[in-house]
């Protein structure tokens, strides 16, 4: 179903959770929120389940206004970070208490239950506790709880921060699958930035209370709007120099031809670990100097250097690591370090 979240203020005290915040999730949408500690996510999502009542502003599902609706009639499905399971209920019974308080007639409660178990892959356990499961498992079980009644929307806060890596990833693929398969609405909290990339149709990065940028996951991390998004998702080189005339002026870089007209004065660009050139591969570059090579950290796929240009900025540069590529600089080497002007991305000034 869509949803619709339009200027959302909540306060606590002298501390605004949330200052303004705008949204619009299209149907089956998986929208992820992304953002650091305290910058008011899970406050964000339960006002759409409707466990806050905002100070200011409206909640729309489907059209419908739910601002000051309690959250049974919201039809909102949730998972947690730390599963929240009744711990004394089998997984059938745990998965069957939405359908339980909602009434619903036996026989379509065990056949629902039957269903979102096997929707998960965990149709052989209904009648184990929570506690004979692995964390994944009981994960499992919280997503077939919060599906299994039909929701309309699908809210995930941080449900795999209590997993290990392997799981994790397994996890992400499997709620990517399930939430497909029901073309669920979807929002889900991270603040992992790489399982934003990897799981969002878009991301909406928030910080303050605020969204500071919304939209596809490539666009964000090509073309972010501030710093904060630039800082915020993936790694970055966030260079200062000198805009006149259609240029800029980049330490020892030299002059930088800009992509989009600039007024004269200060500018900030961005420049992706992967867009810088070393040794060979940037001596026929325009734009280019030496760097100082100050440590190296092996990636398998790649490896990533920091450098340290003639003016004592540092720069991070990743590059792939082929089996016939020439041996790395060595920590203490002077390399030619250097980048196409198109890979340049101006962030716009605050
Ligand atoms: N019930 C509350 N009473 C007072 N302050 C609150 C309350 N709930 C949240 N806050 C404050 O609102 C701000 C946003 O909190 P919120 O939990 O939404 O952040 P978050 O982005 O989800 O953080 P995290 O990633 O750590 O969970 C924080 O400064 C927090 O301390």
């Amino acid at each position: 179903m869509q949803l619709s979240v339009q200027g959302i203020v909540r306060r606590f005290g002298p501390v605004a959770a949330l200052a303004g915040v705008d949204l619009d999730v299209t149907e089956g949408e998986f929208l992820t929120i992304l953002g650091p500690s305290g910058s008011g996510k899970t406050t964000l999502l339960k006002a759409i389940a409707g466990f806050e009542i905002p100070d200011e502003g409206a909640v729309l599902v489907g059209g419908q206004d739910v601002t000051l609706a309690p959250p049974r009639q919201r039809d909102v499905g949730m998972v947690f970070q730390n599963y929240a399971l009744f711990p004394h209920m089998t997984v059938a019974q745990n998965v069957a208490f939405p359908l339980e308080m909602r009434r619903r007639p036996r026989a379509e409660i065990a056949q629902r239950v039957e269903d979102a178990l096997r929707l998960v892959e965990l149709q052989d356990f209904g009648r184990r506790l929570p506690r004979q499961l692995s964390g994944g498992q009981q994960q499992r079980v919280a997503l077939a709880r919060a599906v299994v009644f039909g929701p309309r929307l699908l809210l995930l806060d941080e449900p795999f921060g209590a997993l290990d890596r392997k799981l994790r990833e397994a996890l992400q693929l499997e709620v990517r699958r399930l939430q497909r398969r029901l073309r669920l609405t979807t929002i889900f909290i991270t603040h992992d930035q790489e399982e934003a990339l990897i799981m969002s149709d878009r991301i909406a990065v928030m910080d303050k209370g605020r969204i500071e940028q919304i939209g596809l996951p490539g666009d964000l991390y090509a073309r972010p709007a501030t710093r904060f998004v630039a800082d915020f998702l993936g790694e970055s080189n966030l260079l200062t120099g000198k805009a006149s005339e259609g240029t800029a002026t980049l330490g020892s870089f030299g002059a930088v031809p800009l992509p989009v007209r600039q007024p004269d004065g200060p500018v900030t660009l961005l420049l992706r670990p992967e867009a810088l050139r070393l040794g060979e591969e940037a001596s026929g570059l325009p734009c280019r100097t030496h760097g100082t090579v100050v440590d190296t950290v092996y990636l398998g796929l790649s490896a990533k250097l920091r450098l340290r240009l003639e003016e004592g900025t540092e720069v991070l540069a990743r590059i792939p690591l082929r089996p016939s590529a020439p041996p790395l600089p060595r920590e203490g080497d002077s390399v030619p370090v250097g980048f196409s002007a198109e890979d340049v991305h101006v962030v716009p000034q605050a």
